[in-house]
């Protein structure tokens, strides 16, 4: 792993006497591409404006290669951030734009020059000096403002939503883009997003959060194939989620049978909750299946059939890529390494205890 380059240590943040983050500790890696995802209002922005300077922890350090910054300002630190709404200056052309920052630097006139042709090529807008920003596309006031953020050669580029105001395909283009110019610029990402789809596709590592809490960081593919609470299994991707007790290891006890399923390092009688993607789970011969059901509905997506199940007293969603007919009898069978096991919340443990 690359050497870390931020850290943000036991932050507390509290806006009016509620508190957004609790205690939050992450550490950034250089030229890392790491995503903050979580749903609207769990404090990504919040953590993103810390890292910039433009807010202030209550208490708890910032660190940035060893140094604090956590009360250093904005334009002090080597962190640069493109906004959701851009907020390019409509009255000024696009060089001017991006010029601004490198002025109030008292950088020299042909410094300036050689940096808007350098970052208008990186994000493909050569020859647009002199356009009016009011007068080009969504997409490409975007470029604009990450063309600003880039002429700062900041060690850090922070991005809050940037794609939120585009369309499916404008936004799937950017993504793409960015990820190159990531890897041009050769510097730490750190992105934000509530969208899942966007951030398992762009990041090395995905941070998912709900309510001020990290529930999980990892590779795109760790939080998808093992995520570890069922916040996360349901917030990335389609997911059936069911309540379960281990019998042993390997063996848990779902919907009124013993399925067996891979190490899990639970004890005996523990509640857990037990994931399945809908694209592990095999429809076969009734007879064949570890639960019997009926079809209920069938929903083509494009690529593949949403198939809901009622089976073993659950409703389950099953993707597949070839059709089949409802009300049909089917049987379904779960592979073990496909059956995922989650500690239940805190919360929810305390009040099966206490139901005995
Ligand atoms: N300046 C502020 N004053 C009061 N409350 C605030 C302020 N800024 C943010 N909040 C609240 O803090 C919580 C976290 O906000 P934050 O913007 O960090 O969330 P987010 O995950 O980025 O959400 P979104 O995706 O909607 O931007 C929200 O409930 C928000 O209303």
């Amino acid at each position: 792993m690359a050497r870390e380059l931020l850290k943000l240590e036991h932050i507390n943040k509290s806006y009016e006497d509620r508190q957004i983050l609790e205690d939050l500790n992450l550490t950034v890696h250089e030229n890392e591409f790491l995503t903050l995802l979580g749903p609207s209002g769990c404090g990504k922005t919040t953590i993103l404006r810390m890292i910039g300077g433009f807010e202030t922890p209550d208490s708890g350090r910032i660190l940035f290669d060893g140094q604090d910054i956590t009360r250093l300002q904005p334009e002090k630190r080597q962190v640069n951030t493109v906004f959701q709404k851009y907020s390019l200056f409509s009255h000024m052309d696009v060089a001017e734009n991006i010029a601004f920052g490198l002025k109030l630097k008292g950088k020299s006139a042909s410094y300036i020059k050689d940096k808007i042709k350098y970052a208008l090529k990186l994000v493909n807008l050569d020859g647009y000096e002199h356009a009016r920003v009011t007068q080009m596309s969504g997409g490409q006031q975007q470029r604009i403002a990450i063309a600003r953020a880039v002429v700062n050669e900041p060690k850090v580029l922070l991005l809050d939503e940037p794609f939120s105001a585009l369309d499916l395909k404008l936004r799937q283009n950017m993504q793409r883009e960015i990820v190159k110019l990531k890897k041009e610029l050769g510097i730490t990402f750190i992105f934000v997003t509530h969208d899942q789809q966007e951030a398992l596709s762009m990041s090395d590592t995905v941070v998912v959060m709900n309510q001020g809490w990290i529930q999980q960081i990892g590779t795109p593919e760790s939080v998808y194939n093992e995520p570890e609470n069922a916040f996360v299994a349901d917030f990335i991707g389609d997911s059936n989620i069911i309540d379960g007790v281990m019998v042993r290891d390997k063996l848990v006890h779902l919907l009124g049978k013993d399925i067996p399923c891979i190490n899990t390092g639970f004890g005996e009688n523990v509640p857990v909750d037990v994931q399945i993607r809908p694209e592990d789970i095999q429809i076969c011969a009734p007879a064949d299946g570890q639960f019997r059901g009926i079809i209920r509905q069938v929903v083509f997506k494009g690529t593949v059939y949403d198939i809901t199940i009622e089976a073993g007293g659950f409703s389950w969603l099953v993707q597949t890529i070839t059709g089949h007919e409802q009300g049909a009898e089917v049987g379904i069978r779960l592979a073990p390494a496909n059956i995922q096991i989650m500690a239940k919340p805190a919360s929810e443990d305390e009040e099966a205890v206490s139901d005995e």
